[in-house]
């Protein structure tokens, strides 16, 4: 799948990744009203009405992006609905063409993460059968149990093909609260990045580890020395836009090659209409709004890695 992945990066001169966050205070009132007609103020509505928000993005964005990026947790404040939601998004994105990243950032003790990888990656054997369960192409693993909640996942991958994005330094303003703490004079996070690297250096694809890892926009200074430490491993970049990430300040995450990194946004592609950059083209348009966005990220990226 990092083949695959490298592949429409390539196809599409789009190192940009979408990410489906969808509360439902983003959706569009024309949808909400329709979806709780149909199905009432309920879970059941909530869900079906984040879905065909969802749908009118992908429909409006697939052709010019290589991947997208559900965040689990957005579908699981619905319960049940809300996770048949997120398997109805994976499934239509994957129909699309579209390379599917699910955020659910696991990792737990050994037998814990061997369920979470069959569930997401993988297959589960029921009697002499077995089924996909959500069917993701990728994850994102939180590596804090260290390596034995992190090898379920990549015996997973090695058998289906699939990959993993490993957290190394997050987006967000407390990041560096355990992430930046000093061990034998280095920051936690390059300890990470080394044993990231390590990890990938046995699962590389073509050219790229199918052990990706995850570095905030919002700390380039730290993804430039990341870069150098994990050289063959893809870099998931979240924190742009919304957070403050600027593609002035990317080039460091990428290789000479212009690749080894995709960069994320969610509210700043999916609320896109409420932005007043892309008020013209109101809620009722909001997916035209979304793929505006997504031509004018993919133009400001590209500027900032070549
Ligand atoms: O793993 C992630 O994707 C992730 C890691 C990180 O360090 N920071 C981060 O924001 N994310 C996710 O990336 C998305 C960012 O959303 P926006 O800030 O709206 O673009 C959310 O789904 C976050 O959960």
């Amino acid at each position: 799948m990092i083949n695959k992945l490298v592949a429409e990066i390539k196809k599409k001169d789009a190192p940009v990744v979408v990410g489906l966050d969808p509360m439902l205070g983003y959706v569009p009132e024309h949808l909400t009203k329709k979806a709780f007609e149909e199905f009432g103020e309920t879970l059941e509505g909530a869900a079906e009405a984040i879905w065909q928000y969802n749908k009118g993005i992908v429909d409006a964005v697939y052709d010019l992006i290589p991947a997208v990026k559900p965040q689990i947790a957005m579908y699981e404040q619905f319960g049940i609905p809300g996770m048949m939601a997120f398997k109805k998004t994976v499934d239509y994105c994957k129909e699309k063409g579209l390379v599917v990243i699910g955020d659910i950032k696991r990792g737990d003790i050994g037998s814990t993460s061997t369920a979470y990888a069959v569930g997401h990656l993988g297959k589960v054997t029921v009697g002499s059968r077995q089924y996909y369960g959500f069917d993701e192409d990728f994850v994102t693993v939180n590596p804090y149990l260290g390596s034995d909640g992190v090898n379920p996942f990549i015996d997973v991958c090695k058998e289906e093909k699939k990959g993993i994005f490993v957290l190394v330094k997050t987006s967000n303003p407390s990041s560096g609260e355990f992430q930046d703490r000093l061990i034998d004079g280095r920051p936690l996070y390059e300890l990470v990045g080394e044993k990231v690297a390590e990890w990938g250096s046995q699962c590389m694809g073509d050219d790229y580890s199918y052990v990706g890892c995850v570095v905030g926009a919002t700390y380039p200074e730290m993804g430039k020395i990341l870069r150098k430490i994990m050289p063959k491993t893809y870099i998931l970049v979240p924190g742009y836009g919304a957070q403050g990430g600027k593609a002035s300040d990317l080039a460091p995450y990428f290789n000479k090659d212009g690749l080894g990194a995709i960069v994320n946004s969610s509210r700043g592609i999916i609320c896109a209409y409420k932005q007043e950059k892309y008020a013209k083209f109101g809620a009722g348009n909001y997916a035209e709004a979304s793929r505006q966005a997504v031509i004018d990220m993919i133009q400001d990226i590209n500027e900032g890695r070549k």
